[in-house]
């Protein structure tokens, strides 16, 4: 066995791209690496598989319905990307069920999905008043509520897919070391992160440290406008059990603008838990990553039980387990995906706003495609750091 010293000694230099932050973004990301022949660091503070950050969890909705055409476009490439990753590992990754969009008819962000299903050509299925009491007989569309549902929709098997990307990626010759955070970061033309188990460099650095963030960039000079909120994953019990599962037929689903709740509630169809259903509210309360458990605010819990008692009569209106989980929010609720300001060879993927896992094999193309000095395959100009500045100006 090596001591700290030795252990620094041999791998000084010794990678081409180091990634902080085990996630589903940075395993995705080192997956692309090494698939580009990079000597690939894979860092992560806990030992893995752990469920401190944002990608744990057992499913995620991956869907192309989307208020803005630049994510329904990038749908595109992440179901094969996904498709891709189940073959390469054997595993099953995705499950299709649909998702329902329902929403006052008259509502601007409802008429935004509709708007980007239509001229994105999204394959989709509008349900009447009666087609939708005779299709899903369990839940309740209000007068003036309408109903889409985009039909390529479903489920990802989260905890799944991180090993299945870290798993691959290791195979390909990536390195990961968990249980070590990074304490600092040294810009420069080589970066070298210092961790307890010694200091390790590479000619780039990719961060993808989700909730924490804020934290690594301020060793970089960087500090961007997030929030990390705490979300109730609540799940709800069925009162028949399979009432609303997946093997039923029942669809995920996004409610847009329901009574008393400004972000929206989604659902998925009971799965992982047999008789209970996962549902939640869109937005959470202000934590810090480590004291997390210490935020008990359930403002959000009340807004969900009332959306269960009005709209989901089958499910007890009281949550029957509550996991919970982390955003880390931008201002406009888009991704930052791009360059350090000053540092062009530290790449910074964070800002996920609670909707990123679904997009995690194009956000890891993307991550390596910037530290590799190559054109991006999408126009990163809604993700750019840049946006934050120039409000910061404007409002000077
Ligand atoms: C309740 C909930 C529901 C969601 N539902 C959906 C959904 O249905 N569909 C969807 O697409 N998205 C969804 N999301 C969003 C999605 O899960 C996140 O966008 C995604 O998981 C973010 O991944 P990440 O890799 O950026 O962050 P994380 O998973 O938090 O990963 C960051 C990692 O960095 C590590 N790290 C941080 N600092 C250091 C350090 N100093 N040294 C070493 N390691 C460090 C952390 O320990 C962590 O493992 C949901 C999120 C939540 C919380
Ligand atoms: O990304 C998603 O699909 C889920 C549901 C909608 C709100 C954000 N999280």
């Amino acid at each position: 066995m090596h001591s700290p010293e030795q252990e620094t000694m041999a791998l000084q230099g010794d990678y081409d791209c180091i990634v902080v932050g085990a996630g589903v973004q940075g395993s995705f990301t080192a997956y692309q690496l090494a698939k580009n022949n990079q000597k690939t660091l894979l860092l992560e503070q806990f030992l893995l598989p752990h469920s401190r950050g944002s990608s744990h969890g057992q499913t995620r909705i991956i869907r192309k319905a989307y208020e803005q055409d630049f994510y329904t476009v990038m749908m595109e490439e992440c179901y094969q990307l996904w498709a891709q990753l189940e073959m390469e590992t054997n595993t099953t990754l995705f499950r299709r069920t649909g998702i329902l969009v329902k929403g006052p008819e008259d509502d601007k962000d409802f008429q935004l999905f509709t708007d980007t299903l239509r001229r994105n050509r999204v394959p989709t299925e509008t349900l009447t008043h009666d087609e939708f009491s005779r299709r899903l007989p369990h839940m309740v569309m209000m007068r003036g509520e309408g109903a889409r549902i985009d039909t390529t929709a479903g489920v990802l098997y989260a905890d799944r897919a991180l090993r299945a990307a870290q798993g691959y990626f290791q195979s390909l010759g990536g390195v990961i070391k968990d249980g070590v955070k990074v304490l600092n970061i040294q810009p420069g033309s080589t970066v070298t992160v210092t961790t307890a188990a010694g200091e390790y460099r590479a000619k780039s650095l990719i961060i993808t440290a989700g909730p924490w963030a804020s934290t690594l960039l301020s060793h970089t000079g960087l500090q961007l406008p997030l929030t990390v909120v705490k979300i109730n994953v609540c799940y709800w019990r069925e009162k028949v059990p399979g009432t609303y599962g997946v093997d039923t037929g029942f669809p995920c689903f996004l409610q847009i603008a329901s009574e008393g709740a400004e972000y929206h509630i989604y659902g998925l169809p009971s799965n992982e838990y047999p008789g209970l259903v996962k549902i939640c509210y869109h937005m959470g309360s202000d934590t810090e990553p480590d004291r997390r458990d210490r935020q008990k605010d359930q403002t959000d819990i009340r807004i969900l039980s009332r959306f269960v008692s009005l709209y989901l009569p089958g499910l007890e209106p009281e949550p029957a387990l509550v996991e919970s989980c982390m955003y880390t929010v931008t201002p406009d609720h888009h991704f930052v995906l791009d360059q350090h300001p000053s540092h062009r060879n530290i790449i910074i993927g964070v800002g996920f706003s609670g909707h990123g896992f679904k997009f995690a094999p194009v956000v890891g193309k993307l991550l390596c495609e910037l530290s590799l000095g190559k054109v991006p395959s999408y126009d990163l100009s809604p993700f750019r750091i840049q946006r934050f500045l120039s409000q910061m100006k404007s409002s000077l």
